[in-house]
């Protein structure tokens, strides 16, 4: 999956990352690109080029979703569907503390993420951070509230994407380094959405 990942990156097929983060001189939600970091949401026209991660994406929209939704304590996950995100980071490609989901018409419960970095060792840092808390009253979450799991090939985590404030610590790749295509930091996203999730109150 690393292989055809790098592929598909080779190809020219990521684009930018866009993410979203709050303006406080305008006072609203604004867009930006994500730097060092690239994406690319996988859809059945790539098999020909990514045939295992799509057979991963369909096996986990099969198999997985409803071993989730029969333990999920937020109600039942909706079969067969998902949206997804194939991601690659480089040197100093990062996520700052968020939620995945911020209520209103998102249906996202659970989030999903499958890593493809067998040779990750500690020096590409690039660590996924959770905060022990479900919120953080005073800003980010400080480093003894947090909890970090480095992003091992193979390595699936889950959680409610409503719920999980969490991060990405910056990747140290520099190119002096040997930051090529070894040190990528590549993740498979996969977003369930809720059978019926309620919605959010708005200012709630
Ligand atoms: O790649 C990761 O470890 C997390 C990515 C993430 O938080 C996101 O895409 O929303
Ligand atoms: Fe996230």
């Amino acid at each position: 999956m690393r292989k055809e990942a790098l592929d598909l990156h080779r190809a020219g097929l990521f684009c930018s990352s866009m993410s979203s983060r709050w303006n406080p001189a305008k006072g609203e939600q604004e867009p930006y690109e994500k730097e060092g970091v690239v994406a690319l949401g996988l859809t059945p026209d790539l098999y020909p080029r990514a045939p295992s991660c799509i057979e991963y994406l369909i096996e986990a929209t099969d198999v997985l979703g409803p071993l989730l939704s029969q333990h999920s304590r937020r109600g039942k996950l909706k079969e067969g569907t998902q949206t997804n995100k194939l991601a690659l980071a480089t040197d100093a490609g990062a996520y700052p503390w968020h939620l995945d989901n911020l209520g209103g018409d998102d249906e996202r419960l659970v989030t999903l993420i499958y890593y493809l970095n067998p040779g990750y060792h500690p020096g590409l840092a690039g660590r996924f951070m959770r905060a022990r808390l479900q919120s953080s009253p005073s800003g980010d979450p400080s480093p003894q509230d947090t909890i970090f799991i480095e992003p091992r090939g193979d390595r699936l985590l889950a959680f409610y994407s409503d719920e999980l404030l969490h991060a990405v610590e910056p990747v140290h790749a520099p190119t002096a380094d040997g930051g090529g295509e070894d040190a990528h930091r590549i993740a498979l996203t996969i977003w369930f959405l809720g059978a019926d999730l309620p919605k959010k109150q708005d200012g709630g």
